[in-house]
């Protein structure tokens, strides 16, 4: 994997990338866990109006707080409800962060209303920014976190505006229980939005730095079979969805027990990743290349069994014609390999049930010779 010339650089540049598509569904993933946090914490809001009723506050202060504990509880179970939908809808992320920064924002104006230093000086309240931003790790977009963050300081920076703005004389607004309103306060609480902002995004980088290393392959730089096995259901529900026809391969250099032996460990690695190569160049950009083993591959291609076979075999057979130079001076080796296909939906709706019948295809290659290709049962 190539690295970017300056750390800096390369953490925005990734905060800013669309994320992989395993880390999305890892996200969705975490999208359902925010939602679940949201709902408990929701609830217990509703013990708020109930605890000022018990202490003797106003009825209709406690019934205002109820409407609004009641309303709360109903907009997480709707985000809850979206969340069970996976990644049905992508715009759900950026919809629940708005949601749970404009809400902190309305019960500050909202305090504010009723007392002007209570809405820029609540600590409690204010803290749900920082939750908001903080939460937003768990759905591994970089772009979600620099938006929520950034809309958190808009909104908090234009209340604070306001605030001051109403206020007759800026410079005593004072309350009896939140203090003295300072402007220097203020900036503080905006450079700290900002420093959780950055602490979160960096959070999401490395997140995305340890799920990338963790799905590749070292050597060769292909994704590995945990990663492949994360991506297949999503794409075989895709392809449900449009009616395509998908192949699995399963691709495996032959003799290269023997390739090891004659030109060293070194020298088989070399002939890998000349092989990875090889292969990503005959996928197209949308096709699936994973390295799931030694010297073994799995390519899903589009289209129907038959064309995959005439594809596949078109490389077996130019792989074959060539040589390959491990090393100046070392004799040219000649690389075959031997697949064995499997036809999405037609021998298997799943991804082990399509490595099973592709595995069996490819011993039926190896037994059969080697360096060829087979699409059907002997
Ligand atoms: N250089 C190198 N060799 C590896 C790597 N992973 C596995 N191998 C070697 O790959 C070889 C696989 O041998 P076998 O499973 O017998 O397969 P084969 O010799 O290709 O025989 P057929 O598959 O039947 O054609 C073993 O010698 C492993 O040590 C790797 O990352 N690098």
């Amino acid at each position: 994997m190539r690295e970017a010339g300056h750390p800096l650089g390369d953490l925005l540049k990734r905060l800013l990338a669309r994320p992989d598509e395993v880390m999305l569904e890892l996200g969705a993933g975490g999208e359902l866990l925010v939602a679940r946090i949201r709902a408990v914490l929701s609830a217990l809001v509703l013990a708020l109006p109930l605890i000022a009723a018990a202490g003797g506050s106003d009825s209709r202060e406690v019934l205002t707080g109820m409407a609004a504990a009641v309303l709360v509880n109903a907009m997480a179970q709707v985000w809850l409800a979206l969340a069970r939908g996976g990644r049905q809808r992508p715009w759900l992320p950026y919809a629940t962060a708005t949601y749970d920064v404009t809400l902190t924002s309305a019960v500050l104006l909202l305090l504010s209303l009723l007392d002007p230093v209570a809405g820029i000086n609540s600590m409690v309240v204010w803290c749900f920014y920082a939750i908001a931003i903080a939460i937003t790790a768990l759905r591994n977009d970089g772009r979600l976190t620099l938006y929520a963050g950034g809309l958190a300081i808009v909104q908090y920076a234009a209340l604070v505006g306001y605030v001051f703005a109403a206020a007759e004389a800026p410079e005593t607004l004072v309350s009896v229980d939140y203090g003295t309103a300072s402007v220097s306060t203020q900036v503080e609480r905006l450079v700290l939005l900002l420093m959780m902002t950055v602490l979160t995004a960096t959070i999401v980088y490395r997140m995305q730095r340890l799920v990338a290393l963790s799905g590749r392959d070292g050597l060769t730089g292909l994704p590995n079979r945990a990663w492949l096995l994360q991506r297949l259901p999503q794409v075989f529900g895709a392809s449900r969805n449009v009616r395509t026809s998908l192949t699995l391969a399963l691709v495996d250099i032959d003799d290269f027990a023997r390739i090891n032996d004659e030109i060293g460990h070194l020298g088989g690695d070399r002939v890998l990743r000349h092989f990875a190569t090889t292969l990503a160049g005959m996928a197209a950009e949308n096709e699936l290349l994973a390295r799931i083993g030694g010297q073994e591959f799995v390519m899903l291609l589009h289209g129907p069994i038959g064309s995959a076979w005439e594809r596949l075999d078109r490389l077996r057979r130019a792989v074959a014609g060539q040589r390959f130079l491990p090393e100046r001076g070392d004799d040219a080796l000649r690389i075959t390999f031997s697949a064995g296909l499997a036809a999405w939906p037609q021998d298997g709706s799943g991804a082990s049930s399509l490595l099973k019948v592709a595995d069996q295809r490819l011993k039926q290659a190896k037994r059969e010779g080697r360096n060829r290709v087979v699409a059907r049962d002997a």
